[in-house]
């Protein structure tokens, strides 16, 4: 870069011509297995330029275990509690992007925290979409029974009234991409939250 550019640059950096975007809260996305959350939580937090945590895979890295092998040793009750910990220590930290794992809402304890540091948004997904993109996927312990496709409807009935107390709801669309997902997603949290950003120079 010719010295004439870089100082031209500077100067741009020292007028407050470039702001940044910063958060004011973390955005917490809730939402049924499948949905997307960490799909779609990991590119907003990118576009955004704000840290991602996903709460499944910050107990999986501090366990050195995955999902499963959790479950399957020490049960749901430990994997909750853990999750319950996890959640707190990440809201606890600046404002970002936090994916949580599907039951995660369901505790009082963590609609609790997450309403005090976050704003909560439901990923809302078609149940077929749901099952496309599970059903492959042997990651999910919840689904280890007899009628896999079965027990996702009986949870996504249970807890749909539940999500629904997030602060968004996002329909999330079959067809459209990750990238037009995220997106649309921003648009659609900026426009109903408009203090959710604040440029900083
Ligand atoms: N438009 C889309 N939105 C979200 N995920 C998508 C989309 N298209 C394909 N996928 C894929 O579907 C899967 C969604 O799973 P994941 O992000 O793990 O969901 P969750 O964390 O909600 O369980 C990922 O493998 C992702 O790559
Ligand atoms: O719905 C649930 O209770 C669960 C969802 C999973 O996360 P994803 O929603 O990211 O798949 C994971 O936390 C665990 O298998 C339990
Ligand atoms: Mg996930």
């Amino acid at each position: 870069m010719a010295i004439s550019e870089r100082s031209r640059h500077s100067v741009t950096r020292l007028t407050g011509g470039r702001m940044t975007q910063v958060l004011t809260r973390h955005i917490v996305l809730i939402g049924m297995m499948g949905a997307g959350k960490t799909a779609i939580g990991s590119e907003l937090a990118r576009r955004l330029r704000v840290p991602f945590t996903d709460s499944d895979a910050e107990i999986e890295a501090a366990a050195a275990m995955s999902i499963s092998e959790i479950f399957a040793r020490d049960g749901e009750a430990f994997f909750r509690a853990r999750e319950a910990q996890v959640l707190s220590r990440l809201l606890a930290g600046a404002p970002g992007v936090v994916s949580t794992g599907g039951g995660a809402w369901m505790r009082p304890e963590n609609r609790q925290i997450i309403g005090e540091r976050g704003l909560s948004v439901w990923l809302n997904c078609s149940p077929e979409t749901l099952w496309a993109r599970v059903r492959q996927r042997p990651t999910r312990p919840l689904l280890q029974t007899a009628d896999p496709k079965g027990t996702l409807l009986r949870l996504l009935a249970e807890r749909s009234p539940v999500y629904a107390l997030a602060d968004l709801e996002f329909v999330s669309r079959a067809g459209d991409t990750i990238e037009a997902t995220a997106t649309r997603l921003i648009a659609e949290l900026t426009a109903a939250h408009p203090t959710l950003t604040q440029e900083k120079p």
